[in-house]
């Protein structure tokens, strides 16, 4: 007893439902996300995961049902979403500081939060020595770092995050989704990350879940209760992953 966080729901999804036409894509999905909990997404090819992040981030309104931020309903005039998508972009004319500080800017950061925010995080993630390059002098890696930086930086509601490594290869990307949860864990973001990639759903979540076929709703939920850094070849994390994939397998 007394030791026991309390847990506070930061996004509430109700009956969440998106049909194009005759065609029922998304059929009434329930779900909660704790503040500061990092939760991924997983579900068969196809099943309507680009439709979902699409009416998370409120780009597509949903045709039933509701995403509850703090308990309103979620307005991008209201709260702070932030993305992170597969392919990132960088503005080329500017340096690599002046990408990070571009969403702190649209945000209308004050100049002195923006400064010591962009300190920090340029740290965080290893940005630092390139911060007066532009995007073209950097790497791969470097640019997606850049988005993740910036994205954080705004200090999100939620942070979305579409398949973010996706592209990368997988030394590369075990590299940076540790840098990601290290990130995650200081700064206490509620994140929702979406991935084809079980392995790497269950090296990066403290929950997973797991969406079925179409019309598509909540076929699992797994909580990964495992130590970070994680170690793939770990027999529970072996486990769980296989879990995962049977859920998927024989929806
Ligand atoms: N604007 C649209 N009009 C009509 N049908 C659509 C539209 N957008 C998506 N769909 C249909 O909704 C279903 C889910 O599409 P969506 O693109 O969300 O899934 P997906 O991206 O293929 O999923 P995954 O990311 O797993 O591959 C598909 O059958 C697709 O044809």
């Amino acid at each position: 007893m007394g030791n026991i966080p309390a847990v506070t729901t930061k996004i509430e999804v109700k009956n969440l439902t998106k049909r194009f036409g005759d065609l029922l894509v998304l059929d009434k999905i329930n779900f909660t996300v704790a503040e500061g909990e990092f939760l991924s997404i997983v579900g068969p090819t196809g099943c309507g995961k680009t439709t979902f992040l699409n009416l998370l981030s409120t780009l597509m309104p949903s045709s039933e049902g509701n995403i509850f931020i703090d308990g309103d309903i979620a307005d991008p005039t209201k709260h702070n979403l932030a993305f992170v998508f597969q392919e990132p972009t960088c503005l080329p004319w500017r340096t690599v500081r002046e990408n990070v500080a571009f969403g702190m800017e649209v945000k209308n950061v004050s100049e002195a939060e923006k400064e010591e925010r962009l300190n920090r995080i340029m740290d965080m993630v290893g940005l630092t020595d390139c911060a007066n390059l532009y995007p073209n002098q950097v790497s791969a890696s470097m640019i997606q770092r850049i988005a993740v930086a910036r994205a954080f930086s705004v200090d999100p509601d939620l942070l979305l995050m579409d398949e973010p490594y996706g592209q990368l290869d997988v030394k590369l990307r075990y590299y940076l989704e540790d840098e990601l949860v290290s990130l995650q864990n200081k700064l206490k973001s509620t994140v929702i990350f979406v991935t084809h990639n079980i392995e790497e759903a269950v090296y990066v979540a403290d929950r997973i879940l797991v969406l079925s076929n179409k019309p598509t709703n909540v076929r699992a939920e797994v909580v990964v209760d495992l130590p970070r850094p994680r170690n793939p070849m770990d027999p529970k994390f072996v486990e769980i992953r296989e879990h995962v994939t049977e859920l998927i397998r024989w929806w």
